[in-house]
């Protein structure tokens, strides 16, 4: 150990001079992993010819070739490089969002430099630094341990193992494998108990993880078992389509028509039904509601998550902070029959100071000395630092001019499952604060009426004690029997006026709001109030065992339950959630690890805003579906419908290929821009089990494609001219009958200005269609010819039908 310390030319006791960690930043770079390196640009790109639908259209654009169909051959291949590009920028710019998903979670240290202690970013780590770990952090480097305390740590990130290793300081011989060095304390390693100090061996890169990241070094997947349902189904799509295309050019050539002519229409039917879109889409709105949610604090760490949010039904809330404020402020102290009053709110200790009877003084300093936090001002504001409670409890005391405490010897911590704590001073007077129940229990006797009279108020109240253990034994839970009661202290913590409005419009969602707290039953019920739960939505006293137990009933009971935690024993439940939430600001490392979304402002509002996009994400996913599976369906069912009519083509093969590579794109994604619908909390949540495919949206699927049908086959036969004329008519009724549908499909309350991309790639598609129709090039391509007005009322006229009807027929889209 002597030797690490040496090595590093630190100091076990003061850490490194600040002037030398700057030094040694400077030098060897951030705490930092590089960032995640996926594959290549390039790779990524041929991944995405990976797709058998891909091999399909590849093939299908050698055989048009081969037939002597160069353009037909051309048009195919574009198709297929169109999808390919979409498809990689689109993964591209999702991965993105969740690299910087990553960064918006900062994980900070407790190091000591220069003797004294303070929180800095993970990332300012240098080798040599003396590190504090305390339960609940993630270690932040590699650590040599030169001092533990009862130190477990959680080591899964790096071996897989998940039952907590027990550590020590003590050498090891040098040969032991990595794992078994107990006396160092990996990086990204969780500490589920006790604490301890360790030197930094190794910062970013070098670490052990930093060797394992290497050697992995891929990227998170975008998978989420939507995208994984969706897959399924476009694979089935696949096959049915192929089936009915070669069903269908078979049908043609026995009918006498030319075989080539039956291939390239076979081709068509199969590019133009397959929704190729889709997948692209899919991982473009998972990826735009990420990055929503992240811009309203709530950063997703679990992709999943994402859907599961918008079909929440139970919200198991903290109190403590996400509820209410955690800006405590002491109102009352009672001690020996006395109440006496405290001013003022905030954390400025200052002001007059009222005489406080002595009963009321010995409670207010064992307050000040059972106690790990402090209160400074900065840039003019008194504020807390380390435990509200405990600084509401410092500014107490200071009101009434108490400021000195004896040395501090040792003590017992407070923990939430231990609800107390003690601390023992030089001469052996221990000072003991915390749950009434609690004092009580090494009491005898506490002032139960006043305690429940200032709980009903909806205050904190926290009891004291005092007892005397001499330095040579043991301080335990069982040397305190017998402790003095010295009174009761209640603190106001104000609800957060963001929380009273979300909680309503959650249940206005049809979401049930929960608060399970570990505070006293009297003042959870009197918070409750104010936030209009009755009583039966309060489980108060809770232990994070309890709490594993409440999601577990709520989840029989057919709930989809988030549930918010912040402490190390809140992990269990918080995995066990369907969302697990955790706090960014005050949770620890390890609820952090377990949640699937992370809060960084650590506010219910937040959570109501995550359901909010979570459903915006589904009703555009949902949007998108509706508007392409029709579409594409009609794409193939017209060519379908003539060779098995055997009548004459209203759109050529060629044509439809170039609807499906234009209006895919330029018209369908932008569905995934749409803004959420101001409606989406008045609705109650969709139930999980809901299929993709409801009879609702089949009927409408089938609908919107027998109205494509018709439209282009009417204005084929009513358009008159030579047959080139009479198809370009009928592509833009087509068209233009899509992008009335595409009207349908958006949000029916959303404003147009608000997604911008709507109204571009509708004109865009205007642009295109006209190039289609005047450009002689394009005319020679695509087998078109130059319309007139009339042809255009024909073309407005019947896409406006079109919208019509399916606004009369009033089939929802969900
Ligand atoms: N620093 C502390 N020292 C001693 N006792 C404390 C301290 N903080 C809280 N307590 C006592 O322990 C009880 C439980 O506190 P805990 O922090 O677990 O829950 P909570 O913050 O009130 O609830 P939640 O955050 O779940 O809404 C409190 O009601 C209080 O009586």
């Amino acid at each position: 150990m002597d030797e690490v310390v040496r090595l590093a030319r630190t100091d076990a006791a003061a850490g490194l001079p600040a002037r030398v960690a700057r030094q040694r930043l400077a030098d060897l770079g951030p705490n930092a992993l590089p960032a995640r390196r996926g594959p290549g640009a390039v790779r990524r790109l041929l991944g995405q010819f990976t797709n058998p639908l891909i091999h399909v259209l590849l093939g299908a654009a050698v055989l048009t070739f081969a037939l002597g169909e160069p353009v037909d051959a051309s048009v195919v291949l574009a198709v297929v490089l169109v999808n390919a590009i979409i498809g990689h920028l689109q993964e591209g710019r999702a991965e993105r969002a969740l690299d910087a998903l990553v960064a918006m979670v900062t994980t900070t240290a407790v190091v000591v430099r220069d003797g004294t202690a303070a929180r800095v970013d993970s990332a300012d780590l240098v080798p040599g630094d003396l590190v504090v770990l305390e339960e609940g952090d993630r270690v932040p480097a590699d650590l040599r341990l030169v001092r533990t305390r009862e130190l477990r740590v959680d080591e899964s990130s790096l071996t897989g193992e998940s039952d907590p290793v027990a550590k020590d300081p003590a050498p090891v011989p040098t040969t032991a494998p990595t794992a078994d060095r107990t006396n160092m304390a990996y990086s990204s390693t969780l500490v589920t108990g006790g604490g301890g100090r360790g030197v930094v061996v190794a910062t970013g890169a070098d670490t052990e993880i930093g060797r394992v990241h290497r050697l992995v070094g891929t990227t998170g997947s975008v998978r989420t078992p939507l995208t994984r349902k969706l897959a399924k189904f476009s694979r089935l799509l696949t096959w049915v389509i192929l089936g009915l295309a070669v069903v269908a050019a078979i049908v043609g050539v026995l009918r006498g028509e030319p075989l080539g002519a039956m291939v390239t229409a076979a081709v068509a039917l199969a590019v133009g039904a397959i929704p190729e879109g889709l997948p692209a889409a899919v991982t473009i709105t998972l990826a735009i509601g990420v990055a929503r949610m992240a811009r309203r604090h709530a950063v997703v760490r679990r992709l999943p998550a994402v859907e599961t949010l918008g079909s929440t039904t139970l919200i198991c809330t903290d109190k403590t902070g996400t509820l209410t404020a955690n800006a405590m402020t002491v109102r009352e102290v009672v001690a020996d029959g006395v109440r006496w009053r405290v001013d003022g709110v905030g954390y400025s200790p200052l002001g007059p100071h009222p005489a406080a009877p002595r009963a009321v003084r010995e409670c207010l300093l064992a307050g000040l000395a059972c106690n790990d936090a402090d209160v400074v001002e900065r840039d003019g504001r008194w504020v807390a630092v380390g435990d509200p409670t405990e600084a509401a409890l410092v500014v107490a005391a200071r009101k009434a001019g108490i400021t000195d405490v004896p040395d501090r010897v040792d003590e017992l911590p407070f923990t939430s499952r231990r609800r107390f704590m003690a601390t023992r001073h030089r001469g052996g007077v221990v000072y003991l604060k915390g749950a009434v129940e609690r004092i009580a229990g090494f009491t005898g006797t506490v002032d139960h009426a006043e305690a429940e009279r200032l709980a009903g108020q909806g205050l904190r109240v926290l009891a004291f004690a005092r007892a005397h253990v001499p330095e040579e034994l043991e301080l335990t839970e069982d040397v305190l029997r017998g402790a003095e009661y010295l009174g009761l202290q209640a603190m106001h913590d104000p609800p957060r006026p963001e929380a009273l409005e979300a909680v309503r419009a959650c249940r206005e969602a049809g979401i049930e709001v929960r608060m399970i707290t570990g505070d006293h039953p009297a003042t959870a019920r009197a918070v409750a109030d104010r936030f209009g739960l009755p009583d039966d939505a309060v489980h108060a006293r809770v232990s994070p065992e309890e709490k594993l137990r409440l999601v577990e009933r709520f989840q029989a009971a057919g709930h989809v339950v988030a549930m918010t935690g912040d402490g190390v024993n809140d992990a269990p439940a918080l995995r066990r959630a369907d969302i697990g939430v955790a706090m960014g600001r005050g949770g620890t490392e390890v609820a952090k690890e377990a949640a699937d979304m992370v809060l960084t402002d650590d506010d219910f509002a937040t959570v109501r805003a995550a359901v909010e996009e979570g459903r915006s994400v589904f009703d555009n996913l949902r949007r998108f579906i509706v508007w392409t599976l029709p579409t594409n369906m009609a794409e193939g069912l017209v060519i379908l419908t003539a060779i098995l009519l055997g009548t004459a083509l209203p759109i050529l093969p060629v044509q439809i290929l170039w609807i499906n590579m234009t209006t895919a794109v330029a018209l369908g994604l932008t569905l995934a821009f749409e803004p959420r619908d101001p409606d989406a909390m008045r609705r109650p949540p969709l139930p999980p089990s809901l299929p993709l495919l409801t009879g609702a949206l089949v009927r409408r699927v089938l609908l919107v494609s027998l109205l494509l049908v018709a439209g282009s086959f009417a204005a084929f036969e009513f358009a008159g001219g030579t047959v080139e004329h009479a198809r370009t008519v009928a592509v833009n009724v087509f068209v233009a009958a899509q992008i009335a549908y595409l009207v349908n499909c958006r949000s029916p309350r959303a404003r147009l200005r608000a997604n911008p991309w709507l109204p571009a790639g509708i004109a865009l598609t205007v642009v295109l269609q006209l190039l289609l129709t005047y450009a002689p090039f394009m005319n020679a391509l695509f087998h078109t010819a130059p319309i007139g007005l009339s042809s255009w009322a024909v073309v407005v006229g019947l896409a406006a039908l079109a919208y019509s009807v399916v606004e009369l027929a009033e089939v929802p889209a969900s």
